[in-house]
């Protein structure tokens, strides 16, 4: 087997390599390329390790037809095209939690620098003024602390706040009660986070309801004389109204570690007195920095080389120990859909995957992402379980899950039913030793069949001679039967057959086959 091969495209800790190159990838370590450096490139590569500074752009992505996972070693993943990344597949990791405390301690030495004047303290002292009486700082035990955000980094931030004696209170929609008391803080709505803080600091993503969120209106909120950092994103504050709100001495201080266009190296806040900011430098210490590319190369490794996904944006997680134990369920599932979207034809606007037994007590995500694979393969070659669940959206298919944990007549079973302009039709499989996959209903007809290669399909009236006449047909033209299945409704009435061919059947042996006295339908299938 070909080993994968990885580009790490942004500067990261030596760690990363090494890791890549012991769990079997090859790995490339080239950075500071132009995009069209990069596009000229990506095409080699099966994975690509980034931090912020490559784009991943819908154009990179489109010279990457080999490209099956982009790992962010840091957070935001505002650098990558996740729905063009998504719509070809391929996989978006981050490392969620390897750089919190170290933002989070950025945060709070932010807080401090504001509360103490250090860095304009140190650049006169260095300067020979010595400047004893023009810094008078504040305290920050017994003040408010307005925590704009309190996932992973704000609570952290939160805590540390804590230990330090400031009061925290908290604006966070998805926060719940118990959660705010476990943390210790306040829960409050914005306007009265506004309104109590004397410090605030905000840990959201950049979404469409974040964006602005300290607006100039916002700002004007503010209790005067607050402090702010953000150690976030940029474009999460008014940039032109903060700089208004420091020289009219609303705010009395604020900095940031981020902006709304990077790298800032020009901005109207520059120079503001009371304002202090640093380059992104959020996440920079070697422990964050060991943290991330210890874990994106482990996670990328582990995705290319045994199928495990951990921390994926656009693809349900499965851990290294679940993927063996799924491996044979997505393989199941993914013939069960593409049997499905080979037998049903017209517009589908209801796919639902059921799962009985022993399949009903695992990671349903799975199973259903490749169960769309296999469905919509049949429509695009391009389709993958990474993207199969954007495009059924896109095409306004509705997927259900149901799971019924009591076996029936098999111990495991996966049923996947579309609904069609006839009605719902369904098709099931089953694990045979928990490891075969095998079919064993077709369109409510019992049938055990093993779904691989060539195979044909044909819905007769049951009656004497029709196996014969098959048989006759497809030895006098050179096709060997490699397994042969039956089944029927009951005696006489609808039968089906499923044959599996040494090679694929050619067009007017079909057409010979559709002609045949009894033939309802006849179809080629493959697997
Ligand atoms: N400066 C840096 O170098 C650096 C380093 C790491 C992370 N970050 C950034 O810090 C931010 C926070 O990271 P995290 O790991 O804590 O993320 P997280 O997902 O754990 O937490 C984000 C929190 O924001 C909350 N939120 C979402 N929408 C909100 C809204 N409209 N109003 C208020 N709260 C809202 C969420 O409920 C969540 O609790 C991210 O933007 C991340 O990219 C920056
Ligand atoms: O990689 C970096 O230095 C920045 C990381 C940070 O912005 C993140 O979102 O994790």
């Amino acid at each position: 087997m070909t080993k994968p091969r990885v580009l790490i495209s942004d500067k990261m800790d030596p760690n990363a390599a090494k890791i890549f190159a012991e769990r079997g990838c090859d790995v490339d370590v080239i950075t500071g390329e132009t995009p069209e450096q990069l596009i000229a490139r990506i095409g080699d590569y099966d994975g690509l390790a980034i931090r912020s500074s490559t784009r991943v752009t819908k154009e990179i992505l489109d010279a990457a037809p080999n490209l099956k996972v982009i790992g962010r070693a840091g957070i935001g993943v505002d650098n990558v095209d996740i729905p063009a990344a998504s719509a070809q597949g391929v996989v978006v990791m981050n490392t969620p939690f390897g750089n919190s405390i170290t933002t989070a301690e950025h945060a709070i030495a932010m807080i401090f620098a504001l509360a103490r004047q250090i860095p304009e303290a140190n650049a006169q002292t260095q300067a020979g003024l010595w400047p004893k009486n023009g810094f008078m700082g504040v305290e920050v035990t017994g003040k408010t602390l307005g925590l704009i955000g309190a996932g992973n980094i704000g609570s952290i931030v939160a805590s540390r706040a804590l230990g330090l004696k400031m009061k925290v209170v908290a604006f966070d929609p998805f926060l719940t009660e118990e959660r705010a008391i476990e943390m210790g803080v306040e829960k409050a709505d914005l306007d009265t986070l506004l309104a109590k803080a004397d410090f605030i600091t905000l840990h959201t993503p950049l979404t469409d309801q974040t964006r602005n969120i300290l607006s100039r209106e916002n700002l004007a909120k503010t209790k005067k004389g607050v402090r702010i950092v953000n150690c976030a994103r940029g474009g999460l504050i008014d940039e032109a109204a903060l700089k208004d709100a420091l020289d009219s001495g609303q705010v009395a201080g604020a900095a940031l570690d981020v902006f709304q266009t990077e790298p800032a190296k020009e901005s109207p806040l520059f120079g503001t007195p009371n304002f202090i900011c640093t380059p992104h430098l959020g996440a920079s210490t070697t422990e964050a920095q060991v943290n991330v590319a210890l874990q994106v190369a482990e996670q990328m490794a582990d995705y290319l080389v045994n199928g495990g996904v951990t921390n994926a944006l656009n693809m349900p997680s499965l851990s290294a120990e679940e993927a063996p134990k799924l491996k044979p369920y997505m393989a199941l599932a993914e013939n069960l859909g593409s049997l499905m979207g080979q037998l049903t034809t017209g517009t589908i606007p209801r796919i639902s995957i059921h799962t009985e037994g022993a399949a009903a007590e695992l990671n349903a995500k799975p199973i259903v992402a490749a169960v769309l694979a296999g469905f919509l393969r049949t429509q695009s070659d391009t389709v993958n379980m990474v993207n199969a669940p954007f495009l059924a959206k896109e095409r306004g298919i509705e997927v259900r899950e149901v799971k019924t944990e009591k076996a029936g007549d098999y111990h495991t079973l996966v049923r996947v039913s579309v609904k069609t302009d006839a009605g719902e039709r369904s098709v099931a499989g089953t694990l045979f030793g928990n490891a075969s996959p095998r079919l064993v209903e077709i369109f409510g007809i019992g049938i055990e069949a093993d779904l691989d290669g060539h195979m044909m399909y044909i819905v007769n009236e049951d009656a004497p001679g029709f196996i014969g006449r098959i048989g006759t047909l497809l030895g006098e033209n050179g096709i060997n039967i490699g397994t042969f299945h039956l089944g029927r409704r009951e005696a006489g009435g609808e039968a089906i057959l499923l044959l599996s061919l040494d090679s694929a059947l050619p067009a007017d042996v079909l057409e010979k086959a559709k002609a045949l006295p009894g033939v309802k339908r006849a179809m080629r299938l493959a697997f």
